[in-house]
């Protein structure tokens, strides 16, 4: 693929901007990023605990590298990318889909178990409303991670508690608006081990998920398609890899981090347009490109 970096520089830090998202394939315009010069294994979750077992170690360079790529990926798609400061006592602050996330109405702050990522939530709304960018919400009942957020399509709110990293009380403060304006609401609870619903499903198109079978509940892979959500197995072992932690563009165009070829395939095969990237660095500390991104506007379907 031919990157054109003049619009990349262009599509960067706009004025501002009202954060919205209605489903998370619809077409992406904005993305939140933040480089991991901080970046580092914190073991705070089964997968990075492996890495660190397997004497892995980050490479500040190589991670540099990756999200340069994931970065300029975005921008050739006509993603604006909007970055915030990397903060020295944030060591997973790259993966910005957990410290906020983007409704219908508006940016909301969240309440992330981790104590180490609960100060990333601060410094995103501090940083966010120098640039315009306002939070409409802070959820401070329970506790809540954007991993476990999927704002499927119009109308379908899917949340997962492992009561860990997400609570029961957490899920419900956030879904409250979502449910008083009449959407489905589908929980989704699971062991700690998997840490966010995000490692395990995520959306594809309005109607097909990427989804680890062998792992997710029979009762809610019911509820799901009954919904008329066509779920595209996974294995375990490529899930433990970040294999359906992807990000939809447009609910046609899906980034995914290489090396997992079996699901790249059948995502191909049900007629996707699959770009593969290198994202090794972050997927050893537990985190794949839907953590890596947190949508702040999508064009509504
Ligand atoms: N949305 C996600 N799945 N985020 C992954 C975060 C990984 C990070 N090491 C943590 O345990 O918090």
């Amino acid at each position: 693929m031919k990157l054109d970096f003049s619009t990349s520089s262009s599509l960067m830090e706009p004025a501002s901007l009202h954060a919205s998202v209605f489903g998370e394939t619809d077409r992406l315009t904005d993305v939140l990023l933040c480089e991991p010069s901080q970046l580092e294994p914190v073991p705070c979750c089964s997968v990075t605990r492996e890495s660190l077992r397997n004497g892995f170690d980050v490479s500040a360079a190589e991670a540099r590298r990756q999200h340069g790529v994931l970065r300029d990926t975005l921008a050739a798609y006509g993603v604006r990318c909007h970055t915030l400061p990397p903060q020295p006592e944030c060591p997973d602050q790259c993966f910005t889909r957990d410290a906020a996330v983007s409704t219908p109405w508006g940016l909301v702050g969240l309440n992330p178990a981790m104590p180490h990522c609960l100060r990333e939530v601060d410094h995103l709304v501090d940083s966010l409303a120098l640039r315009g960018i306002a939070t409409s919400r802070r959820v401070t009942t329970g506790t809540i991670e954007g991993g476990d957020i999927c704002i499927a399509r119009k109308g379908l709110l899917i949340l997962g508690t492992s009561g860990e990293r997400t609570t029961l009380e957490g899920a419900d403060a956030f879904a409250s608006p979502f449910r008083e304006n009449g959407w489905d609401v589908l929980v989704h609870a699971f062991d700690p081990h998997f840490l966010h619903l995000d490692t395990m499903f995520c959306m594809l198109d309005p109607h097909h998920a990427l989804g680890c079978v062998e792992v997710l509940d029979d009762d809610f892979l019911k509820t799901v398609s009954s919904f008329g959500i066509k779920v595209l197995p996974v294995s375990y072992k490529d899930s433990r890899r970040l294999g359906c932690n992807i990000l939809s563009l447009d609910g046609r165009t899906i980034l995914m981090g290489s090396g997992q070829e079996a699901t790249a395939e059948r995502t191909r095969e049900a007629g996707f347009e699959v770009i593969e990237l290198e994202i090794s660095q972050f997927t050893a500390c537990g985190g794949g490109i839907h953590c890596l991104t947190m949508p702040l506007r999508r064009q509504r379907r």
